[in-house]
């Protein structure tokens, strides 16, 4: 595989930071939102209108109620719609592989691709996207592949108010656009979890939104 940046193609499961940091931020169109404490990259237009269009369309076809992980006691924490997107599609797998060659992690270690819809009024409560290593649903969740590494995260619209993604430990707020893509490691340079990438999907206040969401891990998938 050769990437659009030109590198050496794969940087594995992502935990060689400083060199996923160097080439995605190399790349055109992509931003890196400056903080100490979390990598985070946001580039705009990764996905055409017409492909987002086709993602919504897949993920209004196949929605299933939200889940969590390691469920804290409030029903109402998680209120979105999810879809498991088949790898086999087409369009999926021509997003999945624009992904993988965007970023340089390898296909083999990511999850399948989700879709999340939320309506008026849903939400995503702050949490982080790795599994808590003593939290009861870790070795469920993490025993063959290992834990989160990278999130790519992909806005498919733009409802009308409400539904931005904010990150409060670096004070960053992102407002859905569509095909803009949110890229963040979930662990610090040297490889540990990193709590600063506590992140909620605001509530909707108007309309709906969608995003697809693209999980990386240690070890491969499948
Ligand atoms: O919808 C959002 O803005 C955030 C989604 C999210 O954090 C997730 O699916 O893990
Ligand atoms: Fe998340």
């Amino acid at each position: 595989m050769t990437t659009q940046f030109g590198a050496p193609a794969r940087f594995g499961s992502g935990l060689l930071a400083e060199e996923m940091v160097a080439a995605l931020g190399a790349q055109p169109g992509v931003q890196k939102v400056p903080s100490a404490k979390l990598t985070l990259f946001v580039r705009r237009a990764f996905l055409s209108r017409d492909e987002c269009a086709g993602l919504v369309a897949r993920i209004d076809a196949h929605r299933r109620p939200s889940t969590i992980s390691d469920p804290n006691g409030d029903a109402a924490f998680r209120t979105s719609a999810t879809c498991d997107l088949d790898a086999g599609d087409a369009l999926v797998a021509a997003v999945d592989a624009r992904i993988a060659s965007f970023t340089g992690l390898d296909p083999a270690y990511g999850e399948p691709m989700q879709g999340q819809r939320y309506a008026v009024g849903q939400e995503f409560k702050g949490h982080t996207d790795y599994f808590e290593p003593n939290g009861v649903d870790y070795l469920r969740f993490c025993s063959v592949a290992g834990n989160r590494t990278w999130t790519v995260m992909i806005y498919l619209n733009e409802p009308e108010a409400g539904g931005a993604t904010r990150f409060k430990a670096v004070d960053k707020i992102v407002q859905p656009e569509t095909g803009k893509l949110l890229a963040w490691n979930n662990r610090r340079t040297d490889g540990t979890l990193n709590p600063s990438t506590l992140h909620q999907g605001m509530k909707v206040r108007a309309g709906v939104k969608y995003v697809i969401t693209k999980w990386f891990r240690e070890r491969p998938w499948g």
